[in-house]
């Protein structure tokens, strides 16, 4: 497949070695000031910044050419791009990780919400730690795993960044020079702790999974999500 890759930062450099090694090309590479022909791709993958990801969706889904986002920071737009992909009769996937160890600690955070419904003795935080050169906070993946609780605890009705109050989860974010990504979920009693955890060893998972998730969409016509291209949950 011809890959356009819009934002080629971290995420873009591991994508970009990753498709090479599946046999793919990489055909467009763009910064904040790239000039391109998106037509000139199979299929797009954006891993660019909170204030772009809308833009760079758009353009591709105004020219029919698929498009996978693993941007964060943007969702308040989201249901713009499902309606615009829905008008175009496009490909869309937005995943806040795209790593497969994340989507099944999804699934494993939705589990474990469903068993912690009842017990109300156990006090519930998220934290995620991230590098220094991270945009947003908190994380994608902290919102996912905070939904995906809401949705099975009818405690909780929301989340607040660091700060815990009835109904809400505090998610607390930390950044720490080098570290890819680490997400935990603390159940804490007076008696003891419940604990989940997942750490990124490198971007390797992350850039995979886009891979995967792109040569999945690139026949497709729909909005879909990494349940979907995984077949898990
Ligand atoms: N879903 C997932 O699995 C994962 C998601 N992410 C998310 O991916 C995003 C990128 O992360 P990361 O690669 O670490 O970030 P980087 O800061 O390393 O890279 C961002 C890139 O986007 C470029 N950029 C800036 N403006 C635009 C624009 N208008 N159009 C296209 N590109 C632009 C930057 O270019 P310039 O150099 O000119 O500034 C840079 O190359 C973040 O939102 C992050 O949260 C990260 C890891 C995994
Ligand atoms: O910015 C990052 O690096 C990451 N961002 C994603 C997020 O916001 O959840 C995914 C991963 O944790 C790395």
């Amino acid at each position: 497949m011809k890959i356009a890759l819009l934002g080629y930062g971290k995420m873009g450099k591991a994508i970009e070695t990753i498709a090479l090694q599946r046999g793919h090309t990489i055909v467009i590479k763009t910064s904040r000031d790239s000039d391109y022909n998106i037509n000139d791709a199979d299929v797009a993958i954006d891993f660019s910044v909170p204030s772009a990801a809308f833009n760079n969706i758009s353009n591709c889904l105004n020219n029919q050419v698929p498009v996978i986002s693993g941007t964060t920071g943007w969702l308040e737009q989201y249901d713009d791009i499902v309606s615009l992909c829905e008008k175009q009769k496009g490909a869309f996937i937005y995943a806040s990780n795209f790593s497969l160890g994340v989507n099944i600690f999804f699934e494993l955070n939705e589990t474990l919400a469903k068993m912690m419904a009842k017990l109300n003795d156990y006090k519930l935080d998220i934290e995620e730690i991230h590098h220094t050169q991270k945009l947003d906070a908190p994380s994608g993946t902290a919102i996912t795993l905070a939904e995906g609780i809401i949705k099975n605890n009818s405690a909780y009705q929301d989340w607040q960044l660091d700060t815990a109050s009835d109904k809400n989860i505090p998610i607390i974010a930390k950044r720490i020079p080098e570290v890819p990504g680490t997400h935990i979920i603390s159940y804490t009693s007076p008696i003891d702790t419940i604990k989940i955890e997942h750490e990124a060893h490198n971007r390797e998972g992350f850039a995979l999974g886009a891979v995967i998730a792109a040569e999945w969409l690139a026949d497709k016509t729909g909005v879909f999500t990494m349940k979907d291209v995984l077949n898990i949950g």
